[in-house]
This record gives C-alpha cells, sequence and structure tokens, in this order.
C-alpha cells in the first residue's frame, strides 16, 4: 500500500480479536553503583554527536509520505460556524494564560503531586524548599458550559497557499506556512515547505536520551522521595536488628530446661500462652513504653535493657523485644508449658525449639553499620523507603525529577461531557499528565491552550519548566503552530518528524534558556519541548519514542543507558545475559518500578503476522495475556485517532518496516 495514512487506518480494522486476560508485570533488578558511571557518560560526546540545529533546514521543498495527498481539512477548524462558536469563547482565558507553575528554585521545585511541597535541600548548600505548585489543569478551550475564548481572538491566520514561505517572524502568518503536510516518511515529497528527511525511530529514542543529562542531585525527606533516582548509596547508619531481639512471642530463657520462672503469679500446670508472668527484675519502663500499659506482660519491644537473665530462669518476652544478657535462646509460647514456677519444653516442641540461638535475632544480623543496602541509580521505591527508614535515614540524597507542563492545542477539544457538534473530547489532557508521571517526571500543570498562537508561544517563552509537551498542531493544518513557534522563539530542533507509524510528525526541541526564575526555577542546562501530534495513539508514540526516554535521562534513570546506546533500527537479540549487546546496554535493570515500565528490548512472537510500513518502523499495541516468554497478540482497534486497542494493550510491539511473519519475535515495550 503506497499511502502510508491509507495504510495506518487499515491496520486499524485488519487485526483479530484476542482474549483479554490479566498479565503480571515483568520484574527485574537494579545493579549497583550505576550511577556514577552514568553521571561521566559522554556528555561530550553526546552533545558531539548530536545533530546541529543552530541553521534549521528550510522548508521549502515539502514534507509527505509521498502521496502528495491535499492536508486533510481537521472538522470544523476552518469553518465560520466553528470560529464563531470559538469567538465566544470561555472564561478562563486570560486567567489560564498566566495559570502556569510559581517559579520557583529547583531545589524548591521537587514537590508532589498531592500538593505537599517538601524540602529538597542541595547538599552543595542549596536552598531549601519553599513549596512548589501541585499539578494544575488550566484550559483556553471550551467546556461544557460554553465557548473558552471570551475575546474572540483566534489570531491564527487563514491557510496560506501550501507553499507559502514560512515567515519566522510573523507568527500568524507562519503558522501554516512553516507546517509543511508532515508526513515523516524518509522518502516522498509533495508540495509546500520542505522538512529534513525524518529520522528512524530508534534513532529518535537514542538522539532523546543524549539530548539532556540529570540535574544536581539534593536531599529529599522520606516522605518526598519516593519515584527519585539515589544520586547516593543507601548505607546502614547502624546494625541491623541494632541489638538482640526476639523473633518471637514467648519466652528468653537461659540455658537448658525446665527454667524457674522470674515471677510467682503465673497459674500452676497450664499451658504457657497467654502466661501472666510479673518481671520483677526488669527495670522500670519507659513513661511511653508498652510496659507502661501492659503490667506483667514480661518484656515488650520498646523497653529499656534488663537484668542479666540468670542460668536456668526464664522470663516473658514479646516480639521484637531486646532480649535479655544471659539469655540463650527465645522459647516460643505454643512450644512451651507451665507447671507452678516452672517452665517447660511442650509436649509437641521440635527438637532445638530452646538451642542456642533458636528465635533470636541477633544484632547485624541484616546488616552492619556501614554496609551499602541500595546502590546509586536505583529509583526509590516504597520498599526502599521503609529500608531507609529502618537503617536510619530521615532523608535520602536524590536526582531531582524534570518538572514537566502539558501544554493541549486545539479549539476543538471540549474538557467535559459528550462529543457533539463536531467538536471532541480532549482526550490528551488526562492521559498525558499521568503518562508523564509514570516515567519519572513530575507535572506541574495541564493548560488547555485552544488554537491560539500567541497563547502557545507566551506559555513556551515563559515556562520555567524542565521539560514542556505540546498535544496537537505539529502538522500542516491552519492552526497547527507548534513547529512555527518553535522557530520564532530560536529552538533546535533535534528531532522533526520520525520515522514511526503513528506519530510520525512527533518532534523533540531543544528550548533557549528560560526566563530569569523569580524566586526559583530549572537548575539544568535546557529546556524541552516534545511535540506530540494531535491523533491520540500518535501521541501514545511519541510518549514511548521520545518523552520515555528523555524522562528517563533527565530523571537519572538506570534504564536511559540502554536508551542512549540504541541507534539505527537494526536487529536486536538480547537473549542471553551474556549477549554482548546485552552486556553494553544493561536494559535488564529497567525493571517493573513504578514509574520504570518501559522496560526495552524485551521480545515476544507475535501471534499474527504484521505487514508493517513499507519505509517506517510501526508501533502495534498488543496484548501478551501469558506475561513473560509467552506469545503476543496484535490487538483491534489501533488507528491513529484511537486509543480503545491501546487501552486493552499491555505493550507496544515495534514492527521493523517490511514487517514480520506470524511467529516472529519483536520487541516489546511496557506500558504505564
Ligand atoms: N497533509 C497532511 N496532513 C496530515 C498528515 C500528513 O502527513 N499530511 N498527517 C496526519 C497525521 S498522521 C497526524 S498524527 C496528524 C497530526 O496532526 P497535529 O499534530 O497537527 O494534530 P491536530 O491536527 O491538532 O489533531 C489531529 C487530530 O487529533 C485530534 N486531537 C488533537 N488533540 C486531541 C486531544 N487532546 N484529544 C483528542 N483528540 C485530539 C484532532 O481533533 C484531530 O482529529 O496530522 C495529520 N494530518
Ligand atoms: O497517523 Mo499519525 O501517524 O501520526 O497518527
Amino acid at each position: 500500500m503506497s499511502d502510508p495514512d491509507e495504510f495506518d487506518e487499515a491496520m486499524a480494522v485488519a487485526n483479530g480479536t484476542p482474549t483479554y486476560r490479566p498479565q503480571p508485570r515483568p520484574s527485574e533488578g537494579v545493579e549497583d553503583d550505576l550511577l556514577p558511571d552514568w553521571l561521566s557518560t559522554g556528555r561530550t560526546a553526546d552533545r558531539a554527536s548530536r545533530p546541529s540545529h543552530t541553521s534549521r533546514p528550510s522548508r521549502s521543498a515539502g514534507r509527505s509520505g509521498g502521496t502528495g495527498a491535499a492536508a486533510p481539512s481537521r472538522p470544523g477548524r476552518a469553518e465560520a460556524g466553528r470560529a464563531e462558536r470559538s469567538e465566544r469563547g470561555g472564561t478562563q482565558r486570560d486567567g489560564a494564560r498566566h495559570a502556569g507553575p510559581a517559579a520557583v528554585d529547583p531545589w524548591e521545585a521537587i514537590s508532589r503531586t498531592d500538593g505537599k511541597a517538601p524540602g529538597f535541600a542541595s547538599p552543595a548548600g542549596g536552598k531549601p524548599d519553599a513549596g512548589a505548585a501541585a499539578p494544575k489543569d488550566t484550559e483556553l478551550t471550551r467546556d461544557e458550559e460554553g465557548p473558552a475564548d471570551p475575546h474572540g481572538e483566534r489570531r491564527a491566520g487563514p491557510a496560506p497557499a501550501p507553499d507559502a514561505p514560512p515567515v519566522a517572524s510573523d507568527p500568524a502568518a507562519g503558522t501554516a506556512a512553516a507546517s509543511a503536510p508532515a508526513t515523516g516518511g524518509a522518502e516522498g515529497r509533495t508540495d509546500g515547505p520542505a522538512r529534513p528527511p525524518a529520522v528512524s525511530w530508534s534513532e529518535a529514542r537514542a538522539r532523546a536520551a543524549r539530548a539532556a543529562r540529570p540535574a544536581r542531585p539534593g536531599t529529599l525527606p522520606l516522605d518526598s522521595a519516593l519515584d527519585h533516582v539515589l544520586a547516593e548509596p543507601v548505607v546502614a547508619t547502624t546494625d541491623l536488628p541494632a541489638f538482640d531481639s526476639s523473633a518471637m512471642d514467648g519466652w528468653a530463657v537461659s540455658g537448658p530446661g525446665p527454667w524457674q520462672i522470674l515471677s510467682a503469679d503465673t497459674p500452676a500446670d497450664t499451658p504457657a500462652d497467654p502466661p501472666h508472668v510479673a518481671a520483677p527484675h526488669v527495670q522500670a519502663p519507659h513513661a511511653d513504653s508498652p510496659r507502661a500499659q501492659v503490667a506483667g506482660a514480661g518484656l515488650l519491644a520498646g523497653d529499656p535493657p534488663a537484668a542479666d537473665l540468670p542460668d536456668g530462669h526464664a522470663l516473658r518476652i514479646a516480639t521484637g523485644a531486646r532480649v535479655p544478657h544471659g539469655a540463650t535462646a527465645v522459647l516460643r509460647s505454643e512450644r512451651s508449658r507451665v507447671r507452678g514456677e516452672r517452665l517447660h519444653l511442650g509436649p509437641d516442641a521440635p527438637t532445638g525449639s530452646a538451642a542456642h540461638g533458636a528465635d533470636v535475632r541477633p544484632r547485624g544480623q541484616e546488616c552492619r553499620s556501614g554496609d551499602q543496602l541500595v546502590a546509586a541509580g536505583t529509583p526509590v521505591t516504597p520498599a526502599v523507603l521503609g529500608l531507609a527508614a529502618a537503617a536510619g535515614h530521615d532523608e535520602l540524597t536524590v536526582l531531582p525529577r524534570p518538572r514537566a507542563e502539558v501544554l493541549v492545542l486545539g479549539a476543538e477539544l471540549l474538557r467535559r461531557g459528550r462529543p457533539r457538534e463536531g467538536m471532541v473530547r480532549d482526550a490528551l489532557g488526562p492521559m498525558v499528565g499521568p503518562w508523564l508521571t509514570s516515567l519519572g517526571a513530575e507535572v506541574l500543570v495541564t493548560r488547555r491552550l485552544g488554537d491560539d498562537v500567541e497563547a502557545l508561544h507566551e506559555a513556551v517563552a515563559t515556562s520555567t519548566a524542565d521539560l514542556l509537551v505540546t498535544t496537537g498542531g505539529t502538522a500542516a493544518g491552519p492552526v497547527d503552530h507548534v513547529r512555527p513557534t518553535l522557530d520564532r522563539l530560536g529552538a533546535r530542533l533535534l528531532v522533526d518528524g520520525v520515522a514511526v507509524r503513528p506519530g510520525h510528525p512527533m518532534l523533540l526541541a531543544e528550548l533557549p534558556p528560560a526566563p530569569a526564575p523569580t524566586g526559583g526555577g530549572s537548575s539544568r542546562e535546557s529546556r524541552y519541548l516534545i511535540g506530540l501530534p494531535g491523533n491520540p495513539l500518535a501521541a501514545v508514540a511519541g510518549l514511548v519514542t521520545l518523552a520515555g526516554p528523555l524522562v528517563r535521562t533527565l530523571a537519572g534513570h538506570p534504564a536511559a543507558l540502554a536508551d542512549r546506546a540504541d541507534g539505527p533500527d537494526r536487529p536486536v537479540h538480547l537473549d542471553g545475559p551474556d549477549h554482548p549487546d546485552r552486556r553494553a546496554h544493561p536494559d535488564h535493570l529497567s525493571g517493573a518500578r513504578p514509574w520504570t515500565h518501559f522496560a526495552v528490548r524485551e521480545r515476544a512472537a507475535l501471534t499474527a503476522a504484521q505487514r508493517g510500513h513499507p519505509r517506517d518502523t510501526q508501533l502495534v499495541p498488543v496484548h501478551r495475556p501469558g506475561g513473560a516468554g509467552t506469545e503476543a497478540s496484535p490487538v483491534p482497534y489501533t488507528g491513529p485517532a484511537m486509543l480503545r486497542g491501546i487501552a486493552a494493550a499491555t505493550h507496544l510491539a515495534v514492527v521493523p518496516p517490511g514487517g514480520l511473519p506470524a511467529g516472529t519475535a519483536a520487541e516489546l515495550l511496557d506500558l504505564p
């Protein structure tokens, strides 16, 4: 099929309907000592290997997928009635335009999306956190209550002739002129301005991964450190356990039994559970210790040290309590029997129930003071937080997460209610922010800007976020403002179209430095903008192709190493742990961490042949009900404008140009 877009739509209905069953996510570990290597990884070389974008290639010769088809007009956008609706506007336009996150110091900017504002202190003396905004959701588009533009401003000019030259200094005029039909294939041109050939899918990923590096580390309190990457290892501040402690509720005993109970009030000849044993030789408990409330319970967790336990004696003890000096074992209550004032092994007690050391957790069993518990470069999971606390830490030294803003473009988008009158619901506003969060970004705000080119320019020019992600407006339509706005701002396009279906108009740009922050701003060298195509599945393709590698890099995630090592499309065989590619590309580190679901190089045989695109990589939503090592089935409803298929999918399969026969292994990308 020669028309790539016809191809895309045809593929949407070509796939069969598989049976869907839930499946577990893969889980892998994270290697030690990754971060130091990572931080020293070829920054200079990476910069040098970047394409030069200081002078952007001319767009004077058009850019298409080879069919010469005219750009499909976007429903209603050019219609007078539509413009009129837009001009009625909404109520939040001006407010929304200024509704970006307050400028804050980068070290103040590490905030949780629940609105808490933890301190993020640089070890090098950074400022304490003054708080950062919770993610916001603003709009410049219409909602159920009415149109969103109170002033009737619709600044984008009419669509120019297809071959009109770009006018970079005039955003309205340059809007459509600079946007040739964006088909992204490496070959085939029609009328309209020229674009450079789209880069291959894997080269695009590699460029995104190499574009940036993590910012300076800082410290965060434990309750704010989740999902950050450790910049320093977690080291034990003490032995764990810090003292010999009881592993069971029962009796601390000294020597072989029977034992004399250090109490006089235990009923005679009764099972010893629960005994009521006073421990007169135990020191007075702290006022706030459990013993203060439980008289006669023996030694409880949290009690101060007890006196030595004499040979041949027993003392009631609870799980977690400090084992007194002189005790040789803990005898579980269910394995004991009390007769009068003496404690015996119960009739069913297994051999060794009171052997030396039985049911005692010796000091240092888990670690010694100074032991490394978690390596630098490891993502902070809930378990890491727990371990860090157990090991005596109140805060962790981590890399800041990249701070992202989402700009949703399109005046045809409804924020609430049912699609109607040529308008569609905004499917990307609710999706892109959480997707970026799952990748490791801190999403500051999602703004809806309609088709207002000036609002877009202002939003991009004034943002202090590390990463801006736009949706829509990447193609050739009259109100596709993203590329012209980047031109106007002097941005460098690092990726200008990708040979992938869907999603070929996607782009990645490095923005000029942020405006001088008032009260804070980014600590990073650069700001980036990812332009996601407006077709929803194409936007997903942009997220996995560009946002995944870039965000992982900015966040310092070890999986970014594999992204950076990516290159031109090539077959990948990483089946064995000793395969040289696998050693060079530590993709096995990506694991199933909360925001690292984009494991790379996972593979599965496909149950159905994939015709593939003649020139471009194709990303195919698949479902793999059997989990790792089993086949993956393409799902139906995967047209570029559809999300039904991807919502049912577990992965995106990477189908190289030319397709794959059934049963052939395809690379799989995990989905969040
Ligand atoms: N002449 C050509 N026109 C188009 C080409 C092409 O090669 N030549 N490529 C098509 C492809 S493929 C894509 S993808 C789109 C990308 O266009 P934009 O990034 O400019 O996106 P829009 O035009 O704004 O929107 C496209 C489509 O998606 C809908 N949309 C946009 N945003 C949302 C949202 N937040 N939620 C739901 N749906 C959204 C929008 O209504 C349009 O239907 O360009 C093609 N054109
Ligand atoms: O089909 Mo478009 O490839 O980017 O959705």
